[in-house]
Formats: C-alpha cells, sequence, structure tokens
C-alpha cells in the first residue's frame, strides 16, 4: 500500500494509538497536541505504544497548534468531544480544499466538525478499542474493540474505501458502513452506562455486572433509544451492546442477556474503568458530558420525549466534577432511585 500523509489532531489514547499502527506500518504521520510536554517527549524520544497488546516506539514529528505548519489532505480528529470545535477552527487552516477529517471520537462530533469545515470535507468513525494516555510520549493500547468507518451522508466512496484499506492495518477486523449514524447512536446507548460507571469505583465489567441495577440500564437506555427513534435513527449494536434489549418495551430478559455479553467484552481488557472514570479520578478533569450525554435529553425535549434519568445522571456528573459528590458506587444505586 503507498504510504499516505496523515496530520493525527489529538495525540492522547486513540490518535497516538491510531497514528502509531500507521506510522509503523509506512504512513508519514504527525502528530499534534496541546500537551506541550507531550508533544516535547514524542519529538525527542518517539511515541511508546505500551499495553497487554503490543509494545513498540515510532518517530514521527509532533507539534503544538501553534507551531505545525503545512496542508494535509486527510486530518484524524482524536480530541474529547467538548474540545471539538476549537480544534475544528484551529486544524481548518492545515485542511487542503479537497481534504477531509477523520471524526475518532465518541459522541456527534461529526456534525460539529462539518460546521466548521463544510459536510463534504468530514468522515465519521464508530471506535470502542480501549487506550489510555500514561505519560508524556506514552499511549498504552489496552484492548481490540469495534472499529466502523462510514460517510455521514451513507454513500460508499473511493475516500472512504482507500481509508478502510489503511485503518485494516491498525484494526483488521474494521468495516466500512453505509450507516454511521447508527453506529455514532449505539455508541451514546452503549457510552451511557459508561458515565453511570463513572460515578462509581468499580470497573466496567464489574460495574455492570451488578444484578441490582439492570432497572438503571434499562432506563438509561430505553431514553436514549427513544431519542434516537425520534431522529429516525435505529442505533447498531457492537461488543455485546444490543440497542434492541434496551429499546422502550423491550423484555428484562432481553436486557440481562445484553448485559451479560458487555461484561464478557470487558472482563479481560487491560482498560478497567472507562475514559470518563479515568477523567474524574486520574486526570482529575471535567469528562465528555456536556458534548454527549446533555445534548441527548436536549434532543430528546426538543422532540418531546423526556430524559428524566439522563438528566439526573448528567446532574450527578457534574456533582462529582465538582467535588460536590464523592466518587462513589452507592451514586447508582440513588440515581437509580431517582
Ligand atoms: N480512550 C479510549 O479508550 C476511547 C476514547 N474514545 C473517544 O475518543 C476521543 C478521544 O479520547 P482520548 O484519546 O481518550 O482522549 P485523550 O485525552 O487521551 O487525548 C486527547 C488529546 O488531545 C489533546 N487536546 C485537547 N484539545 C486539543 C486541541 N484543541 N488541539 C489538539 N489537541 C488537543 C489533549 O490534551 P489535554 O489532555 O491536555 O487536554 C489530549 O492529549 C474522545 O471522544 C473519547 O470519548 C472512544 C473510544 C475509546
Ligand atoms: C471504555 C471505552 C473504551 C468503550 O469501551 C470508551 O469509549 C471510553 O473509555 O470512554
Amino acid at each position: 500500500m503507498p504510504a499516505s500523509r496523515i496530520l493525527v489532531w489529538g495525540a492522547g489514547a486513540i490518535g497516538g494509538t491510531v497514528g502509531a499502527y500507521l506510522r509503523r506500518a509506512g504512513h508519514d504521520i504527525t502528530f499534534v497536541d496541546t500537551d506541550a510536554a507531550h508533544v516535547a517527549a514524542i519529538a525527542r524520544d518517539g511515541l511508546r505504544i505500551t499495553g497487554p497488546i503490543e509494545q513498540f516506539t515510532v518517530r514521527a514529528p509532533a507539534f503544538t497548534p501553534a507551531d505545525v505548519t503545512g496542508v494535509w489532505d486527510r486530518i484524524f480528529l482524536c480530541v474529547k468531544a467538548q474540545h471539538t470545535r476549537a480544534a475544528s477552527e484551529a486544524l481548518a487552516p492545515h485542511l487542503a480544499p479537497g481534504g477531509y477529517v477523520l471524526s475518532l471520537q465518541n459522541g456527534l462530533c461529526e456534525e460539529v466538525i462539518a460546521g466548521v469545515v463544510g459536510p463534504e470535507r468530514v468522515v465519521g468513525a464508530f471506535i470502542n478499542f480501549g487506550a489510555d494516555w500514561q505519560a508524556p510520549g506514552e499511549v498504552q493500547f489496552a484492548n481490540h474493540g469495534a472499529v466502523v468507518l462510514g460517510e455521514t451522508d451513507g454513500r460508499m466512496t473511493k475516500r472512504l474505501s482507500a481509508l478502510h484499506a489503511e485503518m485494516l492495518e491498525f484494526a483488521p477486523h474494521a468495516i466500512m458502513t453505509d450507516d454511521i449514524h447508527g453506529y455514532l447512536w449505539g455508541k451514546l446507548g452503549y457510552g451511557i452506562l459508561l458515565f453511570a460507571q463513572a460515578l462509581g469505583q468499580l470497573g466496567i465489567a464489574d460495574c455492570l455486572a451488578r444484578p441490582e441495577l439492570l432497572p438503571l440500564w434499562r432506563s438509561l437506555g430505553a431514553e436514549v433509544n427513544a431519542v434516537a427513534a425520534a431522529l429516525g435513527v435505529q442505533p447498531r449494536g457492537f461488543n455485546g451492546y444490543d440497542p434492541a434489549a434496551f429499546r422502550p418495551g423491550a423484555s428484562e430478559a432481553a436486557a440481562r442477556e445484553s448485559v451479560v455479553a458487555m461484561v464478557a467484552f470487558n472482563r479481560p481488557n487491560a482498560k478497567t474503568h472507562s475514559g470518563i472514570w479515568r477523567d474524574i479520578a486520574v486526570r482529575k478533569r471535567t469528562t465528555e458530558v456536556d458534548a454527549q450525554i446533555a445534548p441527548i435529553a436536549a434532543i430528546g425535549a426538543k422532540h418531546g420525549i423526556p430524559c428524566p434519568v439522563t438528566q439526573r445522571l448528567v446532574d450527578m456528573i457534574h456533582a462529582v466534577e465538582q467535588g460536590r459528590l464523592p466518587q462513589a458506587d452507592a451514586n447508582l444505586d440513588a440515581l437509580m432511585r431517582g
């Protein structure tokens, strides 16, 4: 495969992992990140991938946004959802007129990027592999997970096929879809469970496995699925998460079966806790809740769909972020009780 030239904007867990694999496969990768210490470490010593899957170091140029110069046909955007607009504005001068931004993020970030660079210059992605930024110059690649690429208008284009062929060098199971919105809403339905997990201390598998919390998973899932349905989107499943099992009216047995499958997927993973939990407990910073979960309740409100549990979850995450509530497993019981 001919070497591609890619600018990875946001060289943390996701950008660092994907960029390192593509660099190792021979592509011309440049990293950009606002974390000056991380950028300096990559530029000086290379980017180190650690963890149970593979350990290797790649050499690649790295810059802060203020220092990067040049124009790229492809930019992979890998920042947290709340940084999407600022990052899109900063990267726009570096995007070729006929180029595109690939969003490797959770949430509905494609719309935000499109608002800055234009809808025809955005490609969507849904990702569920696990990775963690560890230290300047080091990212842990913790576990494989679904990777799906799609044009936001559902067309199967040449650029999508070319991107998919490259992505196979990182994720051999990556697929293309004509329904990226279905996957993004699927991830929101799964992601909302991870936001609830972040209220407590148990890891993803142990938290999902708490039998008494099944009604909580069902009510959160039902709200997300009802909002998606109002938008005409049918969420897609992956890695044990079956959206149909959490639709309003779905049986308790179906939800329980999906929870068992999600627990089985997560149990062996070196990434035991979600990025949301890590933002609060380890990185001591705010989460993506306002950019990812609050919009679900807001869209619901526009369509006359009440999302009381989602809204309570948003409020409780705020309280934990601000230190008004300890990060404790009992929070999930309180969220469920209402
Ligand atoms: N980590 C995971 O396992 C998974 C993450 N995701 C999603 O992927 C996206 C990226 O997450 P993740 O890689 O974990 O996050 P990280 O925080 O590890 O990486 C993001 C990097 O971007 C930097 N950054 C912030 N703002 C800008 C900016 N304006 N321009 C350039 N760089 C910037 C951050 O610096 P600083 O830290 O200083 O802010 C950080 O180094 C999120 O939407 C997340 O939900 C999806 C699936 C799995
Ligand atoms: C846990 C994970 C990797 C989804 O499985 C995630 O998306 C996150 O950390 O927010």
